[in-house]
């Protein structure tokens, strides 16, 4: 497998305002720091760090939304200058146009790429029923649960066709049996449609029971500690995989891990609120 995504010694300071200072100070907040590492084409990589160990940081970085302060990310070996279609992104919230159907949402980003309005409707239709909303095209988001959103808005990101999906904690706000029913679901989405998913997530479980390999953070400034090859995946997709003991052994391995880096980042936090 050839490499996708490479992040190539990158950096991420953010200027913000000196409290210690007088009024409209600055000051450098180093967000992330000297992230080296790749991802294959068609893998899946959960990326799993404290709160607050720029995590987001690292994905909109990947969208393109922000660039970095030193080195680079290449995309197919060329460096990413901005947002395009070959990035699909997920967010925790939906972002869902409240007066647009599910079909309608799909279709409206659609029309933006230039594709007639029968073909619109044929791929609309198609990537709600893989999220499985076959029956709920004509549903506006108010008349659907917080999965069903959810679920519009992976099959919105990959009507797109993207050749990389972003996902910054998409299934965070969603109840725990949703998020594993929306778990599996994106797994067999992933193996249908081979594209290369980086993941992002607090939860161990979540980042083992996903992730083809599992990218554990540190605390502030963030930084590639461990990438852990996750064997769970080699194993039969039959049983139920959270209930193997291979499960709890990779969660074992990755708690170890991220043990630490969580009293870090909870030792920061206590000190920013007394500043
Ligand atoms: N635009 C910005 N300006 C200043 N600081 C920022 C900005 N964006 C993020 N930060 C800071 O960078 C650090 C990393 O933030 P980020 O949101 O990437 O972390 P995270 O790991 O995704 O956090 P969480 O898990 O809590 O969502 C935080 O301390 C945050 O306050």
């Amino acid at each position: 497998m050839t490499d996708k995504i490479q992040f190539d010694h990158v950096s991420k300071v953010f200027k913000i305002r000196d409290s210690d200072q007088r009024k409209g100070a600055v000051k450098e907040f180093t967000a992330i720091k000297n992230v080296h590492f790749s991802v294959k084409s068609g893998e899946f990589l959960s990326l799993v760090g404290p709160s607050g160990c720029g995590k987001s940081t690292l994905l909109d970085l990947l969208g393109g939304l922000t660039e970095p302060t030193s080195g680079q990310i290449l995309l197919d070996g060329k460096p990413i200058e901005g947002p395009g279609l070959d990035r699909g992104i997920v967010f925790q919230q939906y972002a869902l146009f409240p007066w647009k159907t599910a079909k309608g949402n799909i279709e409206f980003g659609l029309e933006s790429k230039g594709i007639p309005k029968k073909e619109r409707s044929e791929i609309a239709r198609h990537f709600l029923s893989l999220v499985g909303l076959s029956g709920f095209e004509e549903r506006y988001p108010h008349e659907l649960s917080g999965g069903m959103k959810q679920r519009v808005a992976i099959a919105r990101s990959l009507a797109f066709d993207p050749d990389v999906l972003l996902m910054d904690e998409p299934f965070a706000a969603l109840d725990a049996q949703t998020r594993e029913t929306l778990q599996s679901e994106l797994l067999q989405i992933w193996e249908q449609t081979k594209k290369t998913i980086v993941f992002i997530t607090h939860g161990i479980d979540e980042a083992v029971y996903l992730g083809q390999r599992v990218a554990v953070m540190t605390s502030r400034p963030g930084t590639i500690k461990q990438i852990m090859d996750n064997q769970l995946h080699s194993s039969s997709q039959e049983e139920d995989l959270r209930s193997t003991t291979e499960f709890a052994k990779a969660r074992h391995q990755i708690w170890d891990l991220l043990r630490e880096e969580v009293s870090k980042a909870q030792t920061f936090e206590k000190k920013d609120q007394s500043a």
